[in-house]
């Protein structure tokens, strides 16, 4: 088969791209561009420059941008799916790869691409079969994940002894190519299997990649585009988030990207990362159960808020890592519900919780941010096409983030980088070095 532009496009910007990481890890090795401290060994490495990207950064005040564009920048930059207002997702991934923006041509190329690509062995139907139905949709989106392993082409080149370090980002671009591919139909026949009495819809072969997601999951339209968008919006914040760093750790050890990503789905199942989005929808539902479905007043929800952080919770789809303003991702959702579904009165609990969440959280006296993050939007969103059942949510979001990470770590082949092993210490050494004011080095 020919190779695809994107595939070229990809070998050119790596090859040419290969130099300069050479250069500044052989030359400039040793020019220090951090230090770390025992809060910060302690407390989960926040704020140490110690990953490389360029496929997003994440700037605390302004957010994310992809490839050196916003968000807004981003959408209008890519080529539309005809018909709709959102962009082929397919053209993003080209663009999250590459650094540019594909013309229509380029992206018709990998939804046919996807589309060849896209036929998920009837094993992992049958493993997933074999699960309990109650088992959480993470659980069985990361056991598919895990189970075509299998189908590596990059396990299998590694296995003959022949593959070269720089040739090793071409398998682990088709495995994330196959991957890619195959995500929205497992994670339609998820929700099928798990939620609509074991109903699979089969996919329709005219559909892009984010249209054929929306049929599958049986959702209409205007679904289709609410799916590309949810996709390009959860896809890549920079290296150091928990998926993508674990999606990256994986990798290093040369594992292939079915065991990479499977790893770092498992770590966006987490509350504190992506499963929050499902958590903020729990904690929406409850807070109106409390109030036979009506919408509670401010000082209402003021107490609920107060509630929940009293009983030793977090306030889900608040507070981040990084950011210290707004989630840009979270303004996104927020202007296409005020478009789209301005008088839905969970969007108006939203803009309540917003009205009243960080004054709370600021008085609170905890959180270094007390604004919202993509999570405290997304549900929402979701509900109002008809997805009601939050436990899938998450998935959602996988779907989503297996576009950043997997771009990341083809990239990562292609740059060749080492095997990541940072060092531990022990908490004698650190009060030793407490006591001492700092390790002598
Ligand atoms: C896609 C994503 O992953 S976005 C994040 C999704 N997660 C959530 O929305 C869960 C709620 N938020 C949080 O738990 C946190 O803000 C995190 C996990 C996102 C970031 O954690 P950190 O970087 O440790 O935040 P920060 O430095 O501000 O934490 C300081 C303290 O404030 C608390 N805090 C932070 N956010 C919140 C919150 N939303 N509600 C209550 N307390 C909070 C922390 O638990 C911590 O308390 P501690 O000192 O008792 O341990
Ligand atoms: O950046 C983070 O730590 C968490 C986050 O918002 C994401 O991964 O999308």
């Amino acid at each position: 088969m020919a190779e695809s532009t994107l595939k070229q496009t990809l070998k050119q910007k790596i090859e040419a791209f290969r130099p300069r990481t050479q250069k500044l890890n052989k030359e400039f090795g040793e020019v220090v561009i951090d230090k770390v401290n025992i809060g910060q060994a302690i407390g989960g490495a926040r704020d140490v420059r110690c990953l490389v990207t360029d496929i997003s950064y994440l700037d605390p005040q302004e957010g994310i941008r992809f490839r050196g564009k916003t968000i807004p920048e981003t959408f209008a930059a890519l080529p539309k799916v005809p018909g709709k207002e959102q962009p082929f997702v397919e053209g993003f991934f080209y663009f999250l790869l590459t650094g540019e923006i594909p013309t229509m041509d380029q992206t018709q190329e990998i939804v046919a691409d996807w589309k060849a690509r896209s036929a998920v062995p009837q094993y992992v139907f049958d493993v997933l079969r074999a699960m309990p139905r109650d088992s959480h949709p993470m659980t069985m989106f990361s056991t598919a994940i895990l189970a075509m392993q299998r189908e590596s082409k990059f396990a299998k080149k590694y296995a003959t002894g022949t593959m070269k370090k720089n040739d090793m980002w071409e398998p682990m671009y088709e495995d994330s190519m196959d991957i890619l591919a195959r995500l929205p139909v497992i994670g339609a026949y998820i929700y099928r299997m798990k939620y609509k009495g074991d109903t699979i819809i089969p996919a329709d072969p005219k559909l892009d990649w984010g249209g054929n997601f929306a049929h599958m999951m049986g959702i209409p339209n205007p679904y289709d585009d609410v799916a590309r968008m949810y996709f390009i919006l959860h896809s890549d914040h920079e290296s150091g988030n928990v998926s993508a760093h674990t999606t990256h750790l994986v990798a290093s050890a040369l594992s292939d990207a079915y065991y990479s990503l499977s790893a770092g789905i498992n770590g966006l199942a987490g509350p504190l990362h992506g499963l929050a989005n499902q958590e903020v929808l729990g904690w929406i539902k409850q807070t109106m159960k409390k109030l036979n479905n009506t919408l509670p007043s401010k000082e209402q929800l003021k107490q609920f808020l107060w509630d929940t952080l009293n009983s030793g919770q977090v306030i889900p789809g608040y507070g981040h890592a990084v950011l210290r303003k707004t989630d840009p991702r979270y303004v996104a959702q927020n202007e296409f519900s005020k478009k789209h579904l301005p008088n839905d009165p969970l969007f108006q609990l939203v803009n309540m919780i917003y009205e009243v969440a960080p004054g709370v959280l600021t008085e609170h006296g905890k959180t270094k941010n007390p604004w919202p993050n993509v999570d405290a939007h997304s549900g929402v969103i979701q509900v109002h096409y008809g997805v009601v059942e939050e436990d899938f949510y998450t998935v959602l979001f996988g779907i989503g983030r297996a576009l950043g990470v997997l771009a990341n770590i083809t990239w990562d082949r292609g740059l060749g980088y080492a095997i990541e092993r940072p060092k531990s210490v022990t908490t004698d050494m650190l009060e030793k070095w407490a006591h001492e004011g700092g390790r002598k080095i």
